[in-house]
């Protein structure tokens, strides 16, 4: 469904005026209702990838397929309409704008009180205690994690990206948080794509993308890749400091 081909990515180095390769001849693909995790060291590329696929970032080599469509030059708001929505790391917080609103213009149609309770039950929060309640800073961060993935479960992505969902959060909302995508992974139709360091979520990948230094340098299951990670130096002590 998404086919990313020889992609690269190159800036200038604002140092040396050099070009820089971010990122070099990726090429992946996500096959329908795939659940796939990338990881890799930190400034790897990781995120600039995530941003490609997305369409924040331009690629300045090869060619982005969705579902057999070449979106290699469209923007963000004609990709999110193509089908691919993420959370965003900065989440949105407006005086005034309630829950509903949110799942409502997510939805691109009125939702009834029952159809956005539904969002908010399915990544387990008490539906009727927030389907009213306003986007602001009495939301903690895990609450509006979750919010956010209802948001994205209103607009029914067939792709959903999610860059760090661990950030932020503290281990009693990343418990519940890996028990709401191991359920998107198991009910939900779209594919998900997730950029993370964590050991937990590598765990319930169906494949696992490892990048070093702007390319990507191994993947597989997580039965192949795990021995892998777990059998290097360099891996071992990158997931043990990540536990
Ligand atoms: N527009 C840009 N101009 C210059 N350098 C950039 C640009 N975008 C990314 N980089 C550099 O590219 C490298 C990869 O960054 P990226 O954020 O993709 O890494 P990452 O693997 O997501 O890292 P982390 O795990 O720390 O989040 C970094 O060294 C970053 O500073």
């Amino acid at each position: 469904m998404l086919e990313l081909r020889n992609i690269g990515f190159e800036v200038e180095d604002e140092t040396t005026g050099k070009k820089k390769e971010i990122l070099k001849n990726i090429n992946l693909k996500i096959e329908p209702e795939q659940f796939v995790v990338i990881t890799g060291p930190n400034g790897s590329g990781k995120s600039t990838l995530a941003k490609i696929v997305m369409g924040t970032e331009q690629p300045t080599s090869g060619q982005i397929l969705f579902e057999g469509k070449d979106i290699t030059n469209l923007d963000i708001t004609e990709r999110a309409k193509a089908g691919i929505g993420f959370a965003f790391q900065q989440p949105v917080r407006f005086k005034g704008l309630l829950v509903r609103d949110l799942l409502r213009f997510a939805a691109g149609k009125n939702l009834s009180t029952e159809e956005s309770c539904s969002y908010l039950s399915q990544v387990g929060l008490c539906a009727i205690d927030y389907v009213n309640r306003e986007l602001n800073d009495s939301l903690s961060g895990g609450e509006m994690k979750r919010i956010e993935i209802a948001m994205l479960l209103a607009r029914n992505t067939k792709l959903s990206i999610f860059d760090e969902p661990e950030a932020g959060i503290d281990l009693w909302s990343f418990q519940n948080l890996i028990k709401i995508f191991d359920q998107l992974r198991k009910e939900t139709k779209g594919s998900v794509l997730i950029i993370s360091h964590q050991e937990r979520i590598l765990e319930i990948a169906d494949k696992i993308i490892i990048i070093t230094d702007g390319e990507i340098t191994d993947e597989g299951s997580k039965e192949e890749m795990f021995p892998k990670l777990l059998g290097t130096v360099d891996a071992c002590e990158y997931l043990r400091m990540e536990a």
